[in-house]
């Protein structure tokens, strides 16, 4: 009986507290179109269960592209959850992405989506205010153009060790099963040895023989296991399960490895700033950046965590989004053997037979357009959550006639969801958005949304781009890149088979089968 009574008053308290909510939502985001439906797609529920009418998931922004904001004159929408989670608008309006990540704008990121990514201490991803101003102010100065010339020649190194190592040197014809699995070493090792200082083999076996994990194998470790160790419970690591004895191995080496790799880099730091003074802008890697700025300011001082978390938080940031995206540009690349042709000729007449440098970055702008589209049409970041602190309005130009302005009143507190999938397949911004067109960047990226835009943008985001370039200008020259068919299946068929995205923290796909053939010149 007693229990009866508990549950009927749980239910009924349940029941009001969604009533709020709808009166809420209907005052906040009321004239907006809307989808209802159970649960909220970011809520652990709503994002675990498959994309269906009932729960749109993580997937229904791109399932729905061409279809979402279709009666939404302002390009943005409500998801009003009836079970579980808050009504958040979705908008899809570029000039409403660049309001609200503007300098000075209202908006800012929510404390719960980014908590996974704070490991030992706060770093430049996931803080607010003061304290992300000051870790970006540390950070910024060391992706400079001496870190890019390093980011090009780690790359091209990596290709080399790629032949070598993969055998392709004396192959006509390389079979790959998966090109995720390479495209995430080449990232990951380029950020390693860039961003960190941490010198890596391609092929340096998993552990070393006294069983200690290897550099490479603890940072790739690390880096793919942020949501388990983010999110399992202490006392979960004493039940000897195999994984979890693993992210725990790897985790409390990479800390001890790091603290070394301070006091280290401290020591030759301090030396080589008595004989030559000051060495700031000689830094080209972001970890001694880092380290350096606690020996020079002390307001730009960090602890031992705080390097560590940010140099970490590199790898999370800069790692599979790379990777994603560089997997998508060569299967898209196979997909259209005539763009690849095209690019092919692009880099023949920039090169004119002598092999690429980094000078040849900015002539090389087709090999990026490549890259950009493979963004633009899987963008790895599909999404950016920001809440309102202040009420505000957005003010929304129409397309087709940008006198009519659409104001969107937006209360403190709610959640907007900034739509890079919806952005990147809106017809009046990218015609003919299923496209694969390289050329479409040779004029302008401005309407690229999937590096974000404003003071937050992508610190990263040359490093990426000057790595994928330097990649697929090397790749492109020496081979020709072709998808594995099924009987009877066009290209366009493979596309929507194999990269038919996962969604999940990025956007990224399964696996990724492709044909490299050797190019005789
Ligand atoms: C194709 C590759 C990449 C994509 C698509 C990408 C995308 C993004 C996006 C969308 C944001 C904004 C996130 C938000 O505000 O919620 C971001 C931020 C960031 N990215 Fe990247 N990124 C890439 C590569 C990299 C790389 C290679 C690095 C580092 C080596 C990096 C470092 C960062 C950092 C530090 C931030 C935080 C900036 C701040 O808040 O001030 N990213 N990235």
């Amino acid at each position: 009986m007693l229990w009866e009574i508990v549950l009927g008053l749980y239910l009924l308290h349940h029941a009001i507290r969604r009533l709020l909510v709808y009166v809420h939502t209907h005052q906040s985001v009321g004239n907006l179109p809307g989808i209802w439906c159970l649960f909220a797609p970011l809520s652990v529920l709503g994002g675990t269960l498959p994309s269906r009418w009932w729960n749109p998931g993580l997937r229904f922004t791109f399932e729905l592209r061409k279809t979402l904001y279709k009666d939404a004159p302002a390009k943005s929408i409500t998801i009003k959850p009836l079970l579980v989670g808050e009504p958040y608008i979705y908008t899809c309006h570029l000039e409403a992405f660049r309001q609200v990540t503007a300098l000075g704008s209202v908006f800012v990121k929510p404390r719960f989506a980014f908590e996974d990514m704070t490991f030992l201490a706060d770093n430049v991803v996931a803080s607010e205010g003061d304290a992300w101003k000051r870790y970006r102010r540390i950070a910024a100065p060391a992706f400079n153009s001496k870190t890019y010339e390093a980011v090009w020649d780690t790359t091209v190194d990596l290709y080399g060790q790629i032949l070598d190592k993969e055998n392709w040197e004396t192959r006509d014809v390389a079979e790959v099963a998966d090109i995720n699995i390479m495209t995430h070493k080449v990232a990951l090792y380029a950020i390693a040895v860039v961003g960190f200082d941490i010198p890596i083999q391609w092929d340096q076996p998993p552990r070393d023989e006294n069983g200690r994990l290897s550099v490479q194998e603890m940072v790739f470790t690390v880096a793919s296991n942020l949501l388990i160790k983010s999110r399992t419970p202490k006392w979960m690591y004493s039940l000897g399960l195999p994984r979890l004895k693993l992210v725990d191995e790897a985790y409390n080496q990479f800390v001890s490895f790091m603290h070394e790799h301070i006091s280290n880099s401290e020591v030759t730091l301090t030396k080589q700033r008595e004989l030559e003074g000051d060495i700031t802008e000689g830094i080209s890697n972001v970890f001694e950046r880092l380290v350096n700025a606690r020996l020079t300011d002390g307001k730009l001082s960090m602890s031992d965590d705080e390097i560590i978390s940010n140099c970490f938080i590199l790898v999370f940031a800069g790692h599979e989004t790379m990777a994603s995206t560089l997997a998508g540009t060569l299967a898209l690349l196979g997909v259209y053997p005539d763009v690849q042709e095209e690019v092919y000729q692009h880099i023949m007449h920039v090169l004119g037979g002598r092999d690429p440098t980094f000078e040849d970055y900015e002539s090389l702008d087709l090999v990026l357009g490549c890259f950009y589209e493979a963004l633009r049409l899987y963008s790895a970041a599909y999404l950016l959550i920001r809440d309102a602190t202040e009420n505000t309005v957005l003010s929304l130009p129409r397309y087709d006639d940008p006198t009519t302005i659409d104001k969107i009143p937006i209360t403190a507190g709610q959640r907007v969801i900034l739509d890079i999938v919806g952005i990147h397949y809106d017809p009046d911004v990218f015609p003919e958005p299923e496209a694969f067109k390289p050329s479409r960047w040779q004029d302008s990226m401005d309407s690229l949304a999937g590096f974000s835009l404003g003071p937050r943008i992508c610190l990263g985001r040359k490093f990426a781009t000057v790595e994928a370039v330097a990649f697929l200008t090397y790749l492109l020259r020496d081979w020709t890149i072709d998808v594995p068919l099924a009987d009877g299946e066009t290209r366009r068929e493979w596309r929507a088979r194999v990269l038919d995205p996962k969604v999940g923290v990025v956007l990224g796909f399964g696996d990724v089968p492709l044909k490299f053939r050797r190019r005789h010149a």
